[in-house]
C-alpha cells in the first residue's frame, strides 16, 4: 500500500481562507478528499464541523460545498438547468440565475457540459458547489484554466465567502491568488505540511529566500564587479543578467550592497533605466521549497500551527 500522507496536521477555521500550496503529487488533493470524507484514511483524525467526515450524514454533506479538481459534472446536464437540480436538494439555496449570473454562466447556460470550454466547466462547478449555502466550501483549484476576467471574479466570489463567515480550503499553483486571498498557508511537500502560517509569518521564516535587486541599463555591465568579494565566488551574492540589459542581484543584501552599487554607476556615468529592491513572495519560497525538496531524500518533519478561532 502506498501512503500518500504522513504528517498533515492543521486546522482551517471558519471565516478564513485556508490555502494547501504544494507541487504537483504533494497530495493536497489527498487531504482535501480525506477531510471531506471522498478518501478513506488508514490512519490519524478528521473533523468537519466537529463531526467525523466519513459518517457524514445529509445534514453535515448540505453544510458542506465541494468542487473536485476534475469537476465530476454530468457531461450530458446543461449548466441551468443542473444547478437548479442541485439547488432543489437544499432547504436555503442560493438563486440559481443570480449565481449563474455572477459567474458568467448564463452565456452558455444551455450547452451541454461536455461542449463548455475548461473554464466555463470550472465556473459551473464552482457554482454547484456554492448553491446550497454552505458553510465550509472545499475548493480544488477553483481557478485553473480561467481566462484573467473569470479568475479575477472567482478571487472576488471566494473573498465574499469569506466576509460571510464561510470556512474556505483551497488549492491552487496560482501563488498571485494564494498571495492575495490567504489567511493561512500550509505547504506540503512529499504528504507532510512543511510550513505554515501567515504569508508574512511564512516570508519572515525564510531569511534564506531574500531580498532581489533589479537594474535595468545597457547590456554588458560587469556589475558583480561593483559588489567586490560579496558576489566573488562563495559569496553572498549572486549577480546575473537574465536578459539583455535586466540585472539581477539575489542573496541576502544590506545597505552598504546599495551604496557600492550606486557608486560603482556614478563612477562610471551609468543611468540605470529601473532600478528595484522588493522582497521575496511566496512563488519564490514556494520555489526554494520545491527546489530542496527536489534535492532531499526525506523532507523535512513539521507540523502545522494550530491557530485560535471556530475550527471547521
Ligand atoms: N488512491 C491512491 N493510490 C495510490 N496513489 C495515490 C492515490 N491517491 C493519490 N496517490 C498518489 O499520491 C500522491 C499525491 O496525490 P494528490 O492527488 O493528493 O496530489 P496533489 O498535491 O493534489 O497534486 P496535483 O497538484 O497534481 O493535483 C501522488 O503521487 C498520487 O499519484
Amino acid at each position: 500500500m502506498k501512503r500518500v500522507l504522513a504528517g498533515v496536521d492543521l486546522t482551517a477555521n471558519l471565516g478564513e481562507i485556508t490555502v494547501i500550496l504544494g507541487v504537483n503529487g504533494a497530495g493536497k488533493t489527498t487531504t482535501l478528499e480525506c477531510a471531506q470524507g471522498l478518501q478513506k484514511r488508514t490512519e490519524g483524525s478528521v473533523r468537519l464541523l466537529g463531526r467525523d467526515p466519513e459518517k457524514a450524514d445529509a445534514e453535515l454533506r448540505s453544510k458542506v460545498g465541494i468542487m473536485l479538481q476534475e469537476g465530476g459534472l454530468p457531461p450530458s446536464a446543461r449548466p441551468l438547468a443542473l444547478l437548479r437540480h442541485v439547488a432543489g436538494m437544499y432547504t436555503d439555496p442560493r438563486p440559481v440565475d443570480e449565481l449563474a449570473e455572477r459567474l458568467g454562466i448564463h452565456e452558455f447556460a444551455s450547452t451541454t457540459i461536455r461542449r463548455l470550454s475548461g473554464g466555463q466547466k470550472q465556473r459551473v462547478a464552482l457554482a454547484a458547489a456554492l448553491v446550497g449555502r454552505p458553510e465550509v466550501v472545499f475548493l480544488d483549484e477553483p481557478s485553473a484554466g480561467l481566462d484573467p476576467q473569470s479568475r479575477q471574479l472567482v478571487v472576488e466570489l471566494i473573498e465574499g465567502l469569506r466576509r460571510d463567515g464561510l470556512g474556505i480550503v483551497l488549492t491552487t499553483h496560482l501563488l498571485d491568488d494564494a498571495e492575495r486571498l490567504a489567511d493561512v498557508v500550509h505547504i506540503l511537500d512529499h504528504g507532510r505540511v512543511v510550513t505554515s502560517g501567515t504569508v508574512a509569518e511564512i516570508l519572515a521564516e525564510r531569511r534564506d529566500v531574500q531580498t532581489r535587486l533589479t537594474l535595468r541599463a545597457q547590456p554588458g555591465l560587469d556589475l558583480a564587479e561593483a559588489f567586490g568579494t560579496r558576489a566573488a565566488d562563495g559569496g553572498q551574492l549572486t549577480v546575473s543578467e537574465a536578459s539583455a540589459g535586466l540585472y539581477t542581484v539575489d542573496g541576502e543584501l544590506a545597505p552598504p550592497d546599495l551604496v557600492a552599487l550606486t557608486s560603482w554607476l556614478a563612477a562610471r556615468g551609468i543611468m540605470p533605466e529601473t532600478l528595484e529592491l522588493g522582497r521575496a513572495n511566496l512563488q519564490d519560497v514556494f520555489l526554494a521549497i520545491a527546489a530542496e525538496s527536489a534535492t532531499a531524500d526525506a523532507a523535512p518533519q513539521a507540523s502545522g500551527r494550530a491557530r485560535t478561532g471556530r475550527a471547521a
